[in-house]
């Protein structure tokens, strides 16, 4: 027995035998990550078992007493970017599995510069291979290929990936294209690269494993080089298994299970954040904002308040015209220009969507409801005689302004 949750490793399935067995030494090599972890693999499709089945016989696996506000079972798409396996299937095949139990949901693995490194290294390893001569970069053009996807925030983060990738491993061109579903497609892409003047191309796949996608990409390379001739192309490897992918996936699961030293329970670093002008959002103008306005107006901050009722005191700041109110709900543009956001409406989906949005734009953010999910905590503070006391616990605000109150009496003395 071990009293660590869980984890199950939803992954994308493949018909591919080299593809599935690529799968499951990425398996191994989380579980070597992650000493102690029960790890189930399972598949959105043309594998076995489904994913549904994996969270089902993970269920076996959850220790005997979680704490009641903790994960019993971590699920993680193994996959690079959002889409919908990652938004609608996965979820659902949780919902079918999880039997009444607490399941954490986890994100894909990109963007994380530990991904792009790998994705480097297979490029750079086609560049310079044992059997043949190596390419200079400068005299290369990149083609990186993206699965392709409806949802538009993971093709742009494939163009911004190639940008990326095209300037660190110092390639003359860098040219995005997608293997299904968005273009431009890999041929025009190709064609692209070669209007450009390429005549040198490196077609990197940004595929985690071998499969469908990886076979197509040959097809498809194929096939314009006949009509190319003249024209030299090299394809990189998929990702494929990997310590340091099994490292950004181990550090996934620490997220979700908050165990110290990553993300809640972790100490924090206390630092004295200077707002003078700076633009701070505060959504929600009730009790907790209206204790925490005054001292973000003391540091001299432009608060913006977005809230469809404000008490009293907000109220009257924004009629003086110290804070600016805007009197509707949230919405996900109020984070962008801000250095610093707090979450203290009372209606806890409204506060998980400014975190997310803080944190998809790296501004921190308190959330006042649940502050495992924000990264910044307010400190019990005081001034006295030119020194600022600032406390901060691990949640337990009230003892922390007992140990304010008594440091500040120290100080009278
Ligand atoms: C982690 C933290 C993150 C953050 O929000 O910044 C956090 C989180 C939470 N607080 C909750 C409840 C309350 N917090 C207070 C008061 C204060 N809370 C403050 C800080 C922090 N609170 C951060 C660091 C804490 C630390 O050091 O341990 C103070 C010190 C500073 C300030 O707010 O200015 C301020 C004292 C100011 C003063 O007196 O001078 C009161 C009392 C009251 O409101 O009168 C209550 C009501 C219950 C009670 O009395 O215990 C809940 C449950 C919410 C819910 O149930 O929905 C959460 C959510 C969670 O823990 O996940
Ligand atoms: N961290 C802390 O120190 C404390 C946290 N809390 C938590 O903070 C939350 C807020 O507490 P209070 O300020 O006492 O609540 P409150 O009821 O006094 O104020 C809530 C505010 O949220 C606003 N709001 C509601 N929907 C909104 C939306 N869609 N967009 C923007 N604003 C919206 C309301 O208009 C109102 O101004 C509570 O739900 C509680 O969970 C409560 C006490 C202390």
């Amino acid at each position: 027995m071990t009293d660590l949750v869980p984890l199950v490793i939803a992954a994308h399935g493949t018909r591919d035998a080299q593809g599935l067995a690529q799968t499951r030494a990425f398996a191994d090599e989380v579980r070597a990550a992650l000493p102690g972890v029960h790890v189930e693999l399972g598949f959105v499709e043309l594998a076995e078992p489904d994913v549904a089945g994996a969270v089902h016989n993970a269920l076996a696996h959850i220790p005997d007493a979680v704490p009641s506000d903790e994960p019993e079972l971590v699920v993680l798409p193994l996959m690079l970017n959002t889409g919908g396996h990652v938004n609608s299937d996965i979820p659902e095949f949780i919902e079918a599995g999880r039997d009444g139990h607490r399941v954490s949901y986890g994100g894909p693995l990109l963007p994380d510069p530990r991904v792009r490194q790998v994705l480097e290294e297979r490029i750079n390893a086609a560049l310079a291979p044992a059997d043949g001569p190596a390419w200079r970069a400068d005299d290369t053009s990149l083609v990186l290929v993206g699965r392709g996807a409806l949802t538009t925030r993971a093709n742009a983060e494939h163009y911004r990936l190639t940008r990326y990738v095209g300037e660190e491993v110092g390639f003359a061109g860098a040219f995005p294209s997608f293997i299904q579903v968005v273009r431009p497609s890999v041929p025009e892409a190709l064609t692209m690269a070669v209007d450009a003047g390429a005549t040198q191309l490196l077609v990197g796949p940004n595929f985690l494993f071998r499969g469908r996608l990886r076979t197509w990409l040959s097809e498809q390379v194929d096939a314009w080089l006949e009509t190319h001739p003249g024209i030299e192309v090299r394809i990189s490897d998929v990702l494929g298994p990997s310590p340091l992918i099994a490292e950004v996936f181990a550090d996934r699961y620490r997220e979700q299970v908050g165990e110290p030293g990553n993300g809640d329970g972790a100490p924090v670093y206390l630092s004295g954040v200077r707002l003078a002008g700076r633009r701070v959002l505060v959504v929600g103008a009730g009790h907790v904002a209206e204790r925490r306005i005054p001292r973000l107006l003391e540091a001299g901050a432009r608060v913006h308040v977005v809230a469809p009722n404000a008490g009293i005191r907000v109220a009257r700041l924004a009629e003086q015209g110290r804070v600016d109110w805007q009197q509707r709900g949230f919405t996900e543009s109020d984070v962008d220009e801000v250095w610093f956001v707090l979450a203290a409406s009372n209606d806890p989906e409204v506060n998980a969507r400014v975190s997310a949005e803080a944190e998809r734009q790296r501004v921190f953010c308190v959330r006042s409801d649940k502050s495992s999910d924000g990264t910044a905590y307010t400190p019990a503070t005081e001034e006295a005689g030119g020194i600022t006391v600032a406390v901060v616990g691990h949640r337990n605000p009230r003892r922390s302004v007992r140990v304010r109150d008594e440091l500040l009496k120290a100080l009278q003395v």
